[in-house]
């Protein structure tokens, strides 16, 4: 039986309109794990789970009865409402696959334990303030080289793991359609981080995450029915998360593990969800790369509150839809202070009477 590293401090979130039988592949390495099932599209349906995975399920009625008038910032008949799961969660860590990704061979023909590579990348620091030319330097065999500054060796907490995928590559719907039957082969044995000042495309289909570091970050907007754009869910996210990791001083990395992901999702379907966001990234991208924080965001929550400030101001100009965004952001952090209350700890009447003697 595989090591279930950190099995009770990390939830595996699953958004999910099919059935769950990709489970059994994921079996040796997610049975001992708590699942959280989001259910989209309509909650009359049944969600078979496999015998044996200790999950909690959610459907639309559940995340409308839980969060109320708050639910509006879910997205409904997109993988974006797999944020909700990131929220209910109580764990540290969160781990994120979809329905149609399975347990990839490295290059020795071995099952990659994706889910263990993911927290060893979590588990270690990320270098953001200076690029390490033999790549990650906590790998085994691996080491900061020379020139390396010693006062940046410590390296910064990881906040973000972002793993890639084999056979379906996570193209747009333009790219899909020039190349239908490319298929990424190439196993590349690697681990990066994204250097301090880059934003990058983040790919919610193999993604793990430090709840505690940067979770109320992780809110992938406002897609799917009702709304002008889709699959920029995760897209959206990430830009979130980079500038405020790298406001925060968090790291993010990308590269291993690899999943197979097995499903090509229709091009001409995702053109149509896609298609204003390939005009609308052209400015959103100069909005994140030019965004600076004020000195008194010191919290994901206080930063993410100035972002959305900050896009409806600069990105409400672009397209209306940004003020719903920016207003659907605020929402998104109410929700999730109401379910993640931060915790009180109560002083001590020692600490109370050494306090009246300070004062
Ligand atoms: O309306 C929906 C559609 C899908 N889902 C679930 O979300 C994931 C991803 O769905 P799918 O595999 O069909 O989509 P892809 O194009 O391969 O996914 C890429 O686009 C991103 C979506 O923005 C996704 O993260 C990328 O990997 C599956 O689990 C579906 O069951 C849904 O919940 N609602
Ligand atoms: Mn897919």
């Amino acid at each position: 039986m595989a090591s279930a590293a950190l099995k009770d401090e990390l939830d595996i979130v699953i958004p999910t309109i099919r059935n769950l039988d990709f489970l059994e592949m994921w079996r040796p390495f997610f049975e001992q794990y708590h699942l959280i099932i989001v259910q989209d599209g309509d909650p009359s349906k049944t969600i078979k789970v496999p015998d044996g995975f200790d999950y909690e399920l959610y459907n639309r009625n559940d995340i409308n009865k839980i969060l109320g008038p708050r639910s509006s910032c879910i997205s409904f008949k997109d993988s974006a409402c797999r944020c909700f799961g990131y929220m209910v969660s109580k764990k540290k860590y969160i781990y994120t696959i979809d329905d149609d990704c399975f347990v990839a061979k490295d290059p020795s023909g071995q099952d990659i334990n994706a889910l263990e590579q993911h927290i060893k990348n979590l588990l270690c620091p990320s270098t953001p303030n200076f690029f390490n030319t033999l790549y990650d330097p906590f790998r085994e065999g691996a080491d900061y080289v020379r020139g390396y500054p010693f006062s940046l060796r410590e390296g910064v907490p990881t906040a973000v793991s972002h793993g890639l995928w084999l056979n379906i590559p996570d193209y747009d719907a333009p790219t899909q359609l020039v190349k239908p039957l490319e298929r990424n082969t190439r196993y590349v044995d690697m681990v990066l981080t994204i250097p301090k000042g880059t934003l990058f495309p983040m790919c919610g289909m193999n993604l793990a995450f430090d709840r505690e570091l940067i979770g109320p970050a992780m809110y992938f907007g406002l897609m799917g029915d009702g709304q002008p754009i889709g699959r920029y869910d995760d897209m959206w996210a990430g830009w979130c998360c980079k500038v405020i990791c790298d406001h925060l001083g968090l790291g993010i990395k990308t590269g291993l593990p690899y999943i197979y992901h097995s499903k090509a999702s229709n091009p001409f379907v995702n053109l149509k969800k896609e298609y204003l966001g390939i005009f609308w990234q052209e400015e959103i991208i100069p909005f994140f790369q030019s965004h600076i924080f004020s000195k008194d965001c010191t919290t994901v929550q206080k930063c993410y509150v100035e972002l959305s400030k900050h896009v409806k101001e600069k990105l409400g100009k672009v397209d209306p839809y940004f003020v719903k965004l920016a207003d659907a952001m605020v929402t998104w952090i109410e929700a999730w202070d109401m379910l993640n209350p931060p915790i009180k700890i109560p002083l001590m009447p020692l600490q109370n009477e050494a306090i009246k003697f300070y004062d």
